[in-house]
């Protein structure tokens, strides 16, 4: 390979931050500013790597007033949202609340939500469809447990996620649509999958897309690899010819390594 760049890429990458259960809505604001000045230092090139925060439900008003008082071209989006557009859903959240508080994006089945939660791939189908119906691009989640690894059976378990999951999605739908593949037992332990495991689901996601619509469209899905992601190895993992971006936990709320993750070009390893 030379001069690498992500010129490599036909899809523009996303770099997601994931803050789960973390950050309070002053935390959110230092963080975000910070992230976003520690990127303009660096003149970060947005058309190269999109870089998108998803802060708890109770920050986003703050985050939107930053983003939109400053001119921040960091987007954002939320970590779930209800299937229901509104009505006796206490404690649920609806879709059409995210876009006016200027959400671009929506976390859809993270594993934390179906293994806690119990949220099934009909749910997850019922979410994005309430994420379309608001104008919300779903980030739908989707990877497997450790026993399922070791039985060998993670191709076949996380293509049937996402099949349950996307089921009657017209073409142009999965064509916006954002996968991300995190092994559950990735996520938060420090074990990372190799970027050879990462590609792997990342193609066998493209692959199966491509069969059940057709490549034009598969080519045009964004697929991220999720689960201790860092700077350390984000432009390894990057160089997955199918991975376009990552979706970052931990490593996230921290804003210097965080933009540095989104700068993953300065890590791509060149030959
Ligand atoms: O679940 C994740 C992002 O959604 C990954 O979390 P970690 O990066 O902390 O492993």
């Amino acid at each position: 390979m030379t001069s690498q760049t992500n010129g490599q890429f036909d899809r523009t990458p996303l770099i997601a931050g994931n803050w789960k259960m973390n950050m309070d809505h002053a935390q959110a604001i230092t963080l975000l500013q910070k992230l976003a000045w520690t990127l303009d230092d660096a003149k970060h090139d947005y058309s190269r790597a999109e870089v998108a925060v998803f802060p708890p439900f109770t920050d986003l008003r703050s985050v939107q007033s930053l983003v939109d008082g400053d001119d921040l071209r960091v987007v954002y989006g939320a970590q779930d949202l209800s299937d229901k557009d509104s009505g006796a859903y206490t404690g649920d959240i609806s879709g059409q609340f995210l876009a006016k508080l200027g959400c671009t994006y929506v976390l859809v089945g993270h594993s934390e939500r179906r293994t806690i939660h119990g949220e099934t791939d009909e749910q997850c189908n019922a979410k994005i469809g309430a994420a379309h119906r608001h104008g919300l691009v779903p980030v739908l989640c989707v990877g497997e447990g450790l026993e399922v690894r070791q039985a060998g059976e993670h191709v076949a378990f996380t293509l049937e996620q996402l099949r349950g999951s996307i089921a009657g999605l017209d073409a142009e739908r999965v064509a916006e649509l954002v996968v991300a593949y995190e092994p559950v037992w990735a996520i938060g332990t420090g074990e990372v999958a190799g970027p050879g495991d990462a590609q792997e689901m990342a193609a066998a996601i493209r692959a199966e897309l491509a069969g059940l619509y057709d490549e034009a469209t598969a080519a045009k899905t964004r697929i991220l690899y999720g689960g201790s992601a860092k700077a350390a190895n984000a432009g390894a993992i990057l160089q997955g010819k199918d991975v376009d971006g990552v979706l970052v936990g931990g490593a996230s709320l921290d804003a210097q390594e965080f933009a540095s993750i989104a700068r993953f070009e300065q890590h791509l390893v060149t030959d």
